[in-house]
């Protein structure tokens, strides 16, 4: 192909973006599955819709935990221990520290079945501690909704009189996180069977018994003889018969309570990796999706929503790029270096990795050459250029590359790994350019599962940094629910 055809296809597809490459042509077999005209998102080379359920990792109880698609189920917690031990004391303690993501608390105690006023009368008499008082199917209901996605309503209890409050509930919404907290609720199997993750708040007898007295009193309208006789009767020997033969379950046991930050913030640590962890981050370790906030979340949907103004679009998704740069920088090796700062005291510190270089895919890729360069002063950028000729599925390459690439790290850029047969070519072209694979840090926005797929299989030496991971591809392989033709929304070419 003469040169000025060459200049020409690039310059066609870079657009206003065209930044003068001097270009080579290489001609590549014939794919073996049908290409389209445009950027990766869209690309040649659809796997088996197979590969992805098979792949699929599935949770103990069969929840998959899927954050970042339609199909995502809540994870389940379930914190038992004795009266007063401090499970809401605990329960409040992670879901402050979990602001990121939406947790909605639900006592067992909402579930206590309400005296008929026969039984109210005789009250002191009632046991309370025994798992008939609670109603464990409405229970299991209320969380086979939540679990569902659905908002449910939840009863009120009251303890100062022992009933329910018949014309008020309160309105739970479905949440990324359910915190299921009560005496008894590791006691009956099937709700034990809807926890992802199960505490257990281990607190001293004496210690539990000197706070009931002081909470009943203040909070629960009780006499302090009245808590020492039902304590005495009913709590401490339900304890010993139900509450404390259910602790072999927990998977986790937290002495003293929300005394104990410690673990506390462990257990929030593990749910935060759990959540942002997608399956295919556990079949593919190299595979890294930028842990989701609401932030995150919040722009995503904005550039996913097709009436965003171009102006819009352009800074939530240098927002975003510039997220994922850094999460990829994070994977680049450092130096240790020790610096005096200006109040004459040593820092113990580390130098940035030196040798580094971008490679944008022409021309969605060329989207996150600002974020790059305003994360890495002076980065070099190469570009390749994936251009298909007629219908016969030949396609050539062009590119231009930093000379000495070979002795570099590479982050690679397109913004949607659709297929992987664009981003497979094009890592295919570094590797022949001497770039080792576990040297390349493929950076994108969104990924199709089919895509990760390829890639992965293909080059499991390479990492993948995305921020979210949608469900699949449609039959014309675009990246559902994606966000359409991401070079054209963003160089405003898509009218
Ligand atoms: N670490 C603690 N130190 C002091 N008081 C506590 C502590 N944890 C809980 N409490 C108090 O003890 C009482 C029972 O705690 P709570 O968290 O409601 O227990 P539970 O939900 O297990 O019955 C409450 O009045 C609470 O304020
Ligand atoms: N009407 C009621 C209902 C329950 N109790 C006691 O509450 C305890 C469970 O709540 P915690 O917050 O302490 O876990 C349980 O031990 C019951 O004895 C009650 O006194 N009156
Ligand atoms: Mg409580």
């Amino acid at each position: 192909m003469p040169d000025k055809s060459m200049d020409d296809a690039m310059e066609s597809a870079v657009g206003a973006h065209f930044s003068g490459l001097r270009l080579e042509a290489l001609r590549l077999p014939t794919p073996s599955a049908p290409s389209s005209p445009s950027s990766s998102s869209s690309s040649a080379g659809p796997l088996a819709n197979g590969a992805l359920s098979n792949g699929a990792a599935v949770h103990a109880n069969g929840a998959e935990l899927v954050p970042n698609s339609p199909l995502r189920q809540p994870f389940v917690i379930g914190v038992s221990g004795g009266t007063a031990s401090g499970k809401t004391t605990v329960c409040d303690m992670i879901i402050q520290q979990l602001h990121d993501h939406r947790v909605v608390l639900i006592n067992q105690d909402s579930f206590y079945r309400g005296l008929t006023a026969e039984e109210s009368a005789s009250a002191q008499d009632y046991n309370f501690d025994h798992p008939d008082a609670f109603d464990t199917e409405q229970l299991l209901e209320c969380m086979g909704q939540l679990k569902r996605a659905l908002p449910v309503n939840v009863p009120i209890y009251d303890f100062t009189n022992h009933r329910r409050c018949s014309e008020r509930f309160r309105k739970v919404n479905a949440s990324d996180v359910i915190i299921l907290e009560g005496i008894l609720v590791f006691h009956d199997q099937s709700v034990r069977n809807l926890m992802d993750m199960k505490i257990f708040v281990d607190t001293d007898a004496d210690i539990r018994l000197a706070r009931r007295i002081k909470r009943d009193n203040l909070e629960r309208g009780r006499t302090v003889s009245s808590v020492l006789d039902q304590y005495g009767r009913f709590v401490k020997p339900a304890f010993e018969d139900f509450v404390l033969p259910s602790k072999k379950y927990a998977d986790v046991i937290i002495p003293r309570g929300g005394d104990n930050h410690v673990a506390v913030d462990l257990i929030v640590q593990h749910i935060r990796t759990k959540l942002g962890m997608h399956d295919l981050c556990k079949i593919f370790p190299n595979v890294y999706v930028v842990q989701s906030t609401f932030q995150i979340r919040g722009m995503h949907t904005l550039i996913r929503d097709r009436d965003v103004t171009t102006p819009d679009f352009v800074f939530y998704s240098d927002r975003l790029i510039r997220l994922i740069v850094e999460h990829g920088l994070g994977h680049l090796p450092f130096t240790e270096k020790q610096i005096v700062t200006p109040t004459g005291s040593v820092y113990m510190g580390v130098d940035f990795c030196k040798k580094l270089c971008g490679v944008s895919i022409v021309r969605s890729g060329e989207s996150m050459e600002n974020a790059l360069r305003a994360c890495c002063k002076g980065i070099k950028i190469g570009k390749i250029l994936i251009h298909r000729v007629g219908d016969n599925g030949q396609q050539l390459i062009y590119h231009k590359l930093p000379m000495d690439i070979a002795e570099r790290h590479v982050l690679l850029l397109d913004p949607v790994l659709g297929t992987g047969n664009s981003a497979s070519q094009a890592i295919d072209l570094l590797i022949r350019k001497g770039v080792p694979e576990e040297r390349i840090i493929f950076l994108n926005l969104i990924s199709a599962p089919e895509g990760i797929h390829c890639v992965c299989k293909r080059f499991p030496r390479l990492k993948i940094v995305t921020s979210e991971i949608d469900s699949g591809l449609s039959e014309e392989f675009r990246v559902i629910p994606g966000l359409g033709e991401y070079g054209d929304r963003y160089f405003g070419t898509d009218n």
